[in-house]
């Protein structure tokens, strides 16, 4: 009996797995060959030594060596126009002026809303552009838009009746609902700056309440409120939020000082380790980010940069799950972990 309730279970399990692991989507490597010329074209340099291929870490991507790297030697320079910064949001012809009221009447809380909010109209408007695409559409398709895509896994990715089912009582769970609300209030508030125009540039018609024939007759569409975001909005403010969150980070700067957060095509592909091989700092002068080798790196190896240190005490494993979307060196599949009650996530009892 026991031996087949175990295979029951085990069964059982590969079910769930089946049903919930992360799809992963085929990667097409002709898109870091795009992202490479177009960090290039932006004024960028990058050692010819280096690759992008499946890591050794987790099912994602991540940067190689395919030559000798010595320690100091720069792997690449990143120009601040190439960067996704709060600046070049704020710098926006069309909606620039009303990011910076929102800042300023949500303080510094206001800054990730704006970027994820230029992100996904940037994201939204530049996919429609037949023409000329919006001019980050080289580095945007290499980032994880969706679950899955580079086997990117994240709780705001996740339906609510799987966060309810899975982190119950784990540590990650007021974090997580939390930053799900977080985002659903910013999604509710960039729709009411940036839902109109988009619906303006697709060519969509909005109900603005006075008369309209479409409201009148029963049998034509009625068009949507304006309340209701544009399709594939909440998507795509989802999608932004996760790319900000798992690869955004601070430069140090020359003054000992940390930069804002931001984006840097390239740097974001590095994975993580709590002992890196390179190092990442912000030219004053010109804001141009440099990547260098920590130390001798052989070739066939691995970049890794280091998110956040694992000794911080506000870092434990879980909220680097949270935040980041994977536990450093732990391969096993993360839900598997967590229906186990993995102590990664549920503080341990009192043994009796
Ligand atoms: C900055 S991106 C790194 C590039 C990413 N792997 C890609 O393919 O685009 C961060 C994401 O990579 C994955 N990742 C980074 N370091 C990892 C590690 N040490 N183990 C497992 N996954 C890792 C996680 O999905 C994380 O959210």
């Amino acid at each position: 009996f026991q031996h087949s309730a175990t295979v029951k279970s085990h069964r059982h399990r590969q079910q769930l797995s089946r049903q919930y692991a992360v799809p992963e989507k085929s990667i097409d490597g002709a898109k870091y060959e795009v992202l490479l010329d177009w960090v290039k074209s932006n004024g960028g340099e990058i050692n010819n030594k280096i690759t992008i291929q499946k890591s050794s870490q987790g099912s994602g991507y991540g940067a190689f060596t395919n030559g000798e790297v010595k320690e100091g030697e720069i792997i690449f320079e990143i120009p601040r126009k190439a960067c996704f910064t709060l600046e070049a949001a704020l710098n926006d012809d069309k909606f620039g002026k009303a990011f910076k009221n929102l800042i300023e009447k949500a303080g510094p809380g206001g800054n990730t809303v704006v970027m994820a909010g230029y992100m996904a109209k940037e994201r939204l408007l530049g996919k429609k552009d037949a023409t000329g695409t919006s001019a980050w559409s080289a580095y945007f398709d290499t980032l994880p838009w969706e679950r899955g895509i580079n086997n990117q896994e994240h709780v705001l990715f996740w339906q609510e009746e799987k966060i309810e089912e899975l982190l119950t009582g784990s540590t990650c769970y007021v974090e997580a609902k939390s930053l799900r609300d977080e985002v659903g209030l910013a999604t509710s508030i960039m729709n009411k700056v940036l839902g109109p125009s988009i619906r303006v540039a697709r060519g969509e018609d909005v109900d603005e309440g006075g008369f309209n024939i479409n409201r009148m007759l029963p049998w034509m569409a009625k068009p949507p409120t304006p309340e209701e975001p544009p399709e594939g909005f909440p998507e795509a403010m989802k999608g932004a939020f996760v790319c900000l969150l798992t690869r955004a980070f601070q430069d140090e700067k020359e003054d000992g000082n940390d930069d804002e957060e931001k984006l840097v095509p390239l740097l974001d592909m590095l994975q993580h380790s709590d002992t890196p091989n390179v190092r990442h700092a912000m030219r004053k002068a010109d804001g141009t980010v440099e990547v260098r080798a920590r130390c001798d790196i052989p070739t066939g190896t691995e970049l890794f940069n280091q998110y956040r240190s694992e000794e911080e005490e506000t870092m434990p494993y879980s909220r680097f799950f949270t935040r980041f979307g994977f536990v450093p060196g732990i391969s096993e599949d993360m839900e598997n972990l967590l229906r186990d009650k993995s102590s990664i996530f549920y503080p341990q009892k009192a043994e009796i």
